[in-house]
């Protein structure tokens, strides 16, 4: 904290940054203190409360987390059950865990590390419900740490990784907090107990929808890490003769392993600048609805939510494909990657489940279609649903940005009427609105992914039209950004074909150009993963290093290991030994030996 006012690190960006390279294996037990409990206190308490307890907490005098998930219900957030009951005989709220299911459990750092935070509970005031609303509370004593009375905090165990995070359990009894503790910039309950509810009961779930825009650059930088090590790798490993008789080739030229990671390399580039279209997206419409303006409310959380479980989805598949391109090493805590793979995957599930996610960005597009169908003005980003699916495609050998957009196009608006139209179906066969949604989710869920698809291939390309960038490197990223696109046709080709888009010479151009892009990019395939300037502290990888000395970092890395502290391990004199001592004496083995 310290070093970052002395370095003057100003930004949270920067901050983020600065905590990531200090902490680069664990992830930090305060970024969910830095990265969701104080911006929430900002965005969500009264210009009183962010004055009174912003500060604490950016100087580290009260660290929080932020409590929502419970036993029972994560993504129900209607059903959390954790209660707080206004009494106003002494202007304070009571909070009550009353099942085993409502004891809070998952969020971070909860276990061993804050002494604050944000619960997010049923507020009852008068005798009635009024929904999910956020608290801010003290769980340890600030002078000793110890667990406040009225409270039951523990760890919930191992799990797969997040291990720089002590996730916990918390149970409440009755414990009493000051009325002023409830975040009140949207929602009220005034001395007397009455409720004053806020333009949009959603409203509270901000800080959810400020995460998932962060984790789209979680996605990019857990992804093109990955690719580092594993393209640099790729360019040291020799293995087989690529000619007969010839020396051992480089893995980075086989195709099929410039199949594996050049594509993946493409979509670095392209979540990067996603997220970064994600940022300014998200920092336009959240001051809108600060300053009272909720129209384009629906349109960030739909497209938050639907970049979130995209990113992350393809992100993971695509580091654990860089881990396999490694072979053995790969494997080895040595190459970095298993710990980049076991620190995002949760992104699939925290900050909303991917699938539930998506469904909520399709909901958007159903909608949306509907107005479309009736001529209704659509949001930029939303109006390709208009287009004529009678069309087909003008892609020729060049593959031009302006062809591969359209298809993308086509194919998003193709696939939600197909889904929109399952819909109506259901409904006109006499289904229940929710059972027509139901049993068309999974058409939907698709329709969704090729819509966020569209928006990063269509960003990608509106970048590089519209920035400043010399010829060279221009030339370099549009084949990344061709790359992207044809890659992403010919492995979804059913999709773009189904309605007869593209005819055969049109498939054909595009295998061909998949495999010529990989060509035009081995050149500059290192010197891509270079750009993205990792300092080898922050990979952490014994294959990915800079200087290329694989086998000498392996060596000394296996040479590190605790078990080589001792050449004969305790566990022969407690186990082996006196197992084969049993053996041994017995006749028919020992007469064999
Ligand atoms: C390098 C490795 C990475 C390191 C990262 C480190 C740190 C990063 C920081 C944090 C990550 C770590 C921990 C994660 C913390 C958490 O997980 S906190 C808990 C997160 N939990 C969730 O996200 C719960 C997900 N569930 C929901 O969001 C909602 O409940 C739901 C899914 C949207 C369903 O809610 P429901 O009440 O049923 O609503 P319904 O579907 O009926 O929608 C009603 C209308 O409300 C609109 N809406 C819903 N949510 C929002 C929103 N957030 N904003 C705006 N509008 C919203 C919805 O669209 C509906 O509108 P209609 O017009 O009626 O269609
Ligand atoms: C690493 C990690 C860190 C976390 N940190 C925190 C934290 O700091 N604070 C916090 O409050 N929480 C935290 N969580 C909890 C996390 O937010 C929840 O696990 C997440 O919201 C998913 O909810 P769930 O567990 O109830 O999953 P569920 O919703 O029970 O998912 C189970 C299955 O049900 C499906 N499903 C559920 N609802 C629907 C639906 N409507 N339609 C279709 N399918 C559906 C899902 O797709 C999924 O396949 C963390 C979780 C993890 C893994």
């Amino acid at each position: 904290m310290d070093r970052m006012e002395e370095l003057g690190f100003r930004s949270e960006t920067d901050r983020q940054i600065f905590r990531e390279a200090a902490a680069p294996v664990e992830l930090s037990p305060f970024g969910l203190h830095s990265g969701m409990f104080v911006p929430t206190l900002e965005r969500q308490g009264t210009p009183e409360q962010s004055r009174k307890w912003v500060p604490l907490g950016k100087s580290f005098k009260m660290i929080g987390t932020y409590a929502q998930t419970e036993l029972g219900h994560g993504t129900f957030i209607r059903g959390l059950e954790t209660t707080a009951t206004f009494d106003p005989e002494t202007q304070e709220f009571i909070l009550d865990s009353p099942t085993l299911s409502s004891i809070k459990y998952w969020p971070g750092n909860v276990a061993k590390t804050v002494n604050h935070c944000l619960v997010m509970a049923q507020l009852y005031t008068q005798g009635k419900c009024h929904g999910t609303h956020l608290f801010l509370v003290q769980v340890r004593n600030m002078e000793d740490h110890t667990i406040m009375p009225g409270l039951e905090i523990g760890d919930i165990g191992p799990k797969l990784g997040f291990d720089g995070v002590d996730n916990g359990f918390m149970r409440f009894n009755k414990y009493r907090i000051p009325r002023m503790n409830m975040l009140m910039r949207y929602a009220k309950v005034l001395e007397n107990g009455d409720y004053i509810k806020p333009k949009n009961a959603k409203l509270t779930y901000g800080a959810m929808v400020m995460i998932r825009v962060f984790i789209v650059m979680d996605a990019f930088k857990t992804l093109s890490r990955a690719a580092v090590i594993a393209v640099r790798y790729s360019a040291v490993r020799r293995q087989s003769e690529l000619r007969p008789g010839g020396e051992e080739a480089q893995v980075m030229d086989y195709q099929t392993q410039q199949y594996k990671l050049f594509p993946l390399l493409a979509t670095s580039y392209a979540f990067l600048l996603a997220a970064e279209g994600m940022s300014q997206i998200y920092a336009k419409i959240s001051s809108d609805i600060e300053r009272g303006n909720l129209e384009d409310m629906p349109q960030l959380h739909a497209l938050a939510c639907g970049l979130k479980a995209f990113c992350t989805w393809v992100a993971c598949e695509g580091i654990e494909v860089c881990r396999m391109s490694c072979g053995g090493h790969g494997y080895s805590h040595a190459s970095g990657i298993p710990k980049i793979y076991a620190n995002i995957v949760g992104a699939c599930t925290y900050e909303g489940e991917n699938t539930v996610m998506m469904l909520q960005t399709a909901r958007y597009l159903s909608k949306c279609y509907i107005r479309g169908q009736r001529g209704e003005s659509l949001p930029e980003l939303i109006q390709y649903l208009t287009t004529d699916l009678n069309v087909k495609s003008t892609l020729g050998e060049d593959c031009s940005f302006e062809s591969l957009v359209a298809a993308y196009s086509h194919r998003a608006a193709r696939m939600v009427a197909v889904a929109c139209k399952l819909q109506q179906t259901n409904k006109k066969k006499g289904m229940a609105g929710h059972d027509a949604w139901n049993k068309s989710t999974v058409p939907f869920i698709a329709a969704t992914k090729a819509h966020c698809h569209l928006f990063i291939v269509r960003n990608f390309v509106t970048i590089l039209s519209q920035k400043k960038i010399d010829p060279a490197t221009h030339n370099v990223l549009s084949q990344l950004c061709t790359l992207y696109a044809v890659y992403g046709i010919v492995e979804n080709m059913g999709e773009f074909m189904q309605d007869g888009y593209f005819n055969q010479d049109q498939v054909s151009i595009l295998n061909r150009k998949v495999l010529a892009l990989l060509e035009d990019i081995r050149p500059n395939a290192v010197a891509l993963v270079d750009a993205f300037d990792y300092p080898d502290h922050l990979l952490q990888s014994c294959l990915g290093r800079y200087d290329g000395q694989v086998y000498e970092a392996l060596y000394e890395y296996s040479k590190s290991s605790p078990l080589n502290n001792t050449d004969i391990h305790s566990s022969y004199y407690n186990y082996i030994r006196p197992m084969m001592q049993k053996r041994s004496e017995s006749k028919n083995i020992s007469a064999k030996l």
